[in-house]
């Protein structure tokens, strides 16, 4: 039987690209089915958040993983870590070997169909370990993902399909932003693992 080997295709090409490699195809199809049976039974929330005084509820679902103590705050609320799903920490045991980073928290997006987006914003909350690597991980149906600078607003969109793995590595989170758009033509799901390195018991 032939591998398939994983097509690496690597930020940084030039200065002014932003800071992430994406390895297209990182997961095999027994890892996707496996992540994608679990997570039919993650407790998935949306919660409200207040955006100038109204109230909306957040248009993706949500849940989070980790470590004893590696809550988490997001939409405005404190989080706390539910336990390890078996296959989730199977995957954050690949990601440690595979790269030598230890995550001990993993946020799980679900996006319904192509009305559930995440708009623009950067993962740099005070719990996350400084300088850190956030790792992203797609199944599902195939999404944009859109980075843009602060600054020059410069934009770089990447297609995340099924089993690609995305790393932003630091400043990616200090100098851009990033978004899922909408795409109301998508009626399949899509689930996203971004795992992170959370300061233990940082709101205690
Ligand atoms: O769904 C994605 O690809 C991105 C998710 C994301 O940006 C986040 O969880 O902070
Ligand atoms: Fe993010």
């Amino acid at each position: 039987m032939q591998t398939e080997l994983p097509l690496l295709v690597k930020g940084q090409e030039n200065d002014s690209s932003p800071p992430v490699t994406l390895i297209k195809g990182y997961l095999s199809q027994k890892q996707k089915q496996s992540l994608m049976a679990e997570a039919i039974f993650y407790p998935f929330t949306s919660p409200q958040i207040q955006i100038f005084g109204k109230r909306h509820v957040i248009p993706r679902q949500q849940a989070w993983f980790g470590d004893t103590g590696c809550d988490t705050r997001y939409s405005g609320l404190t989080v706390t870590a539910e336990p390890w799903p078996i296959y989730a920490h199977k995957l954050k045991a690949k990601l440690s070997h595979d790269f030598g980073i230890d995550y001990n928290g993993v946020l799980v997006n679900q996006y319904r169909n192509g009305q559930d987006s995440m708009g623009w914003h950067c993962d740099d909350e005070p719990e996350f370990k400084p300088c850190s690597d956030i790792a992203s991980i797609s199944l599902g149906a195939e999404r944009e993902f859109v980075v843009k600078h602060k600054q020059t607003k410069q934009k770089y969109s990447y297609h995340l399909a099924s089993g690609d793995l995305l790393i932003m590595h630091w400043p990616m989170q200090h100098d851009w932003l990033h978004s899922v758009p909408k795409r109301v033509k998508v009626n399949a799901s899509r689930l996203n693992y971004t795992f992170r390195q959370i300061q233990p018991h940082f709101f205690k």
